[in-house]
C-alpha cells in the first residue's frame, strides 16, 4: 500500500517513522509520503488560506494549492506499482486512489473501514487546517479519486492531522506482515463487534487482588467461555449501542448460553 498525506505541517506526522508503522516503511510493507502543501503555492508567502464568501471567522484553505498537491500524488502509487509490475495491467488499470479528507462532517471512523481502507492501493490524507478546505476541491477532486470525508469522532479538532495519525495506525496494522502475531488482531475490540475481555499476567496475586481462577484453570473450553462472556458483560456496560447492532444472528449456540 501506499499512503500520501498532504499537510502545512508535515512534521505532525514524525509520529508514523516510530513503532511498528516505522518499521513496516522500513520493511517495505508500506510506502508513505508525507507532502508539504505550501511545496504547491506560487506566491512569495506561500499563502494557503484565505477569508471566506459569505464572511464569518476564520480563515478557509485556498482551492489552487491543493489541486497542484493532489494532482501531484494522484496515481503515485499505481505508477509506481506499474514500474514495478513492468507492466501489470492490473497496475496500469488500477482503480482510483481514496481520498480522504479528515473532517468533522464526515463519515464515522471505525474498525469496520479501517478493514475496507486496508484493501486499497493508495491512500491520500488531506489535512485541513483553519475553518476547512474550500468545497470546490472536494468536488474536483471527484475527477481523480475516491472522496471520503471521515470524522474521528463527535468532538472539534484544529485540523486533520491527529486524525490521520490515527487513522493510518488503525489501518497500517491490518496490513499483512505488520504486526508479528496475526492471531492478535482477531481478538481486539472492534473485530467480532463487540470490547475485548480484561488481560492478566505474573504475579498471579497483586495487591491482594487475584487473577480470575478459570485463567489459572488451564481448561481451554472454560477460558474461552469466560472471556466470551467477558466481552459481552463489558460491551453491555460501556458501549450498549454495539450490542445493539451486535448482529445476534452470529451468536454461536456456546455464546447463547453465557
Ligand atoms: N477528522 C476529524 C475531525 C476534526 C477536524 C478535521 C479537520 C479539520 C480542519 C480544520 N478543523 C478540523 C477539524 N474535528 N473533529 C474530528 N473528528
Amino acid at each position: 500500500m501506499r499512503i500520501d498525506v498532504v499537510s502545512i505541517f508535515p512534521e505532525y506526522l514524525a509520529p508514523l517513522e516510530l513503532s511498528l508503522i516505522g518499521k513496516a516503511r522500513q520493511d517495505g510493507l508500506l510506502e508513505l509520503k508525507v507532502h508539504d502543501l505550501r511545496t504547491f503555492t506560487t506566491d512569495k508567502h506561500r499563502t494557503v488560506d484565505d477569508t471566506p464568501y459569505g464572511g464569518g471567522a476564520g480563515m478557509v484553505m485556498k482551492p489552487e494549492p491543493w489541486a497542484q498537491a493532489l494532482e501531484s500524488v494522484a496515481g503515485a502509487g499505481a505508477a509506481e506499482g506499474a514500474s514495478a509490475a513492468s507492466g501489470d495491467s492490473a497496475s496500469e488499470g488500477s482503480r482510483k486512489p481514496v481520498l480522504i479528507v479528515p473532517s468533522p462532517a464526515g463519515e464515522r471512523f471505525n474498525q469496520a473501514l479501517a478493514y475496507e481502507l486496508a484493501e486499497e492501493e493508495q491512500l491520500v490524507f488531506a489535512c485541513g487546517r483553519y475553518e476547512g478546505i474550500d468545497e470546490r476541491v472536494i468536488e474536483w477532486a471527484e475527477e481523480h479519486f475516491t472522496v471520503r470525508p471521515v470524522s474521528l469522532g463527535d468532538y472539534v479538532l484544529n485540523g486533520g492531522e491527529v486524525a490521520v495519525l490515527a487513522m493510518v495506525e488503525a489501518i497500517g496494522r491490518l496490513l499483512p506482515g505488520v504486526v508479528g502475531n496475526p492471531e492478535s488482531l482477531i481478538e481486539e475490540s472492534h473485530s467480532d463487534g463487540l470490547l475485548e475481555y480484561p488481560v492478566f499476567t505474573k504475579p498471579s496475586s497483586w495487591r491482594e487482588r487475584d487473577v480470575p481462577a478459570v485463567l489459572l484453570s488451564g481448561n481451554h473450553g472454560k477460558i474461552a467461555q469466560w472471556r466470551r462472556h467477558e466481552q459481552f458483560r463489558r460491551t453491555a456496560d460501556r458501549r450498549p449501542d454495539l450490542l445493539a447492532e451486535f448482529d445476534a444472528g452470529s451468536l454461536s449456540r456456546a455464546d447463547r448460553n453465557v
